[in-house]
């Protein structure tokens, strides 16, 4: 038996626009999802919502309409610690896609070796309180010693608001860092106001890599009242053009497909993609953002 999915859930775009935009050859969507479908990969009992399906062949077919090489898969919380749907999918792209896993402290190192040898190059820790309840952070650092070996990195996804108090911790782990999101900033405080500029310093001194992706997921003013208008989301530019200029060789881009968890509206996607130049402005930039930095961390000796 399928469960209905959440009140409200915006199924993904089923037509996104062909973008004007032409992604360079070997762009990396270094955030995406799958979900599902359930029939095959049942959801996990203690997840917050129930999505849609979205599936591997679904994602493989907006890869080739946007014009990307490659995907990075990251576990979403409806799926828990069960990896198995983004595995398969990851397994299923032929090399042209890596993974990151949701695991639990009691991982084994076979498990783990496991889930190298799919594709998987990373855990993720979330933190957002609708998501997840808190995980204890002795369990998170145990995960993180346990990653360490295998040149994993961390995933963390947070709110701006609640980075003070997750600082500390996150500079303790033992592997490279990766945010979500730019850290979701609250775009309608100024980009050189306190908070942002206590993430770029947070960025700074722990070497993070970052992802500018989800301006749809953070923006105030939205996306293009007027229909045929390919500039969306105007608020968030200002903020992940900044973190382009500050950290070019850190700097990561995703779809966020399939949008989980938006209920105003669906992003097209090929309007996300008309979003890039205007973050990363010249192509030396856009070539950084969207094809070496993602393959130097999940395709490390391979070229695009
Ligand atoms: O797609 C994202 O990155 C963000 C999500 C969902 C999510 O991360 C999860 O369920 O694990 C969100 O903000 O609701």
């Amino acid at each position: 038996m399928t469960a209905p999915k959440t009140p409200g859930w915006l199924d993904w775009h089923a037509d996104p626009s062909t973008p004007r935009f032409r992604l360079p050859p070997g762009t990396v969507d270094a955030h995406c999802h799958v979900f599902g479908p359930q029939a095959e990969f049942p959801f996990a009992p203690e997840r917050k919502y129930t999505p849609c399906d979205a599936s591997k062949e679904q994602l493989f077919a907006l890869r080739d309409h946007l014009g990307i090489s490659r995907n990075v898969i990251v576990q979403a919380t409806c799926h828990g610690a069960d990896n198995s749907a983004m595995v398969d999918a990851v397994r299923a792209s032929g090399g042209r896609a890596r993974g990151v896993a949701t695991v639990r402290p009691e991982v084994s190192d076979a498990e783990l070796r496991e889930l190298d040898a799919a594709g998987v190059r990373g855990v993720r820790f979330n933190f957002v309180r609708r998501l997840v309840d808190a995980a204890p952070h002795e369990a998170l650092s145990t995960i993180a010693r346990k990653i360490a070996p295998l040149g994993w990195h961390v995933v963390l996804y947070f709110e701006a608001a609640d980075l003070p108090e997750l600082a500390d911790f996150f500079g303790s782990l033992p592997a490279p860092l990766v945010v979500d999101h730019m850290g979701r900033p609250d775009v309608r405080k100024p980009v050189d106001g306190p908070e942002f500029g206590r993430f770029l310093r947070f960025v700074e001194r722990n070497d993070v890599w970052v992802k500018v992706s989800c301006p749809e997921r953070l923006s105030v003013s939205g996306p293009p009242a007027l229909h045929g208008e390919r500039h969306a989301y105007t608020d968030v530019v200002p903020f992940a053009r900044r973190v382009v200029s500050e950290f070019e060789d850190r700097v990561l881009w995703g779809t966020d497909w399939p949008h989980p968890n938006l209920t105003d509206h669906m992003p097209d996607d090929g309007l996300l993609v008309d979003h890039v130049p205007r973050i990363a402005e010249t192509a030396a930039l856009q070539r950084k953002l969207l094809v070496d930095n993602p393959m130097r961390l999940y395709w490390p000796g391979e070229t695009a």
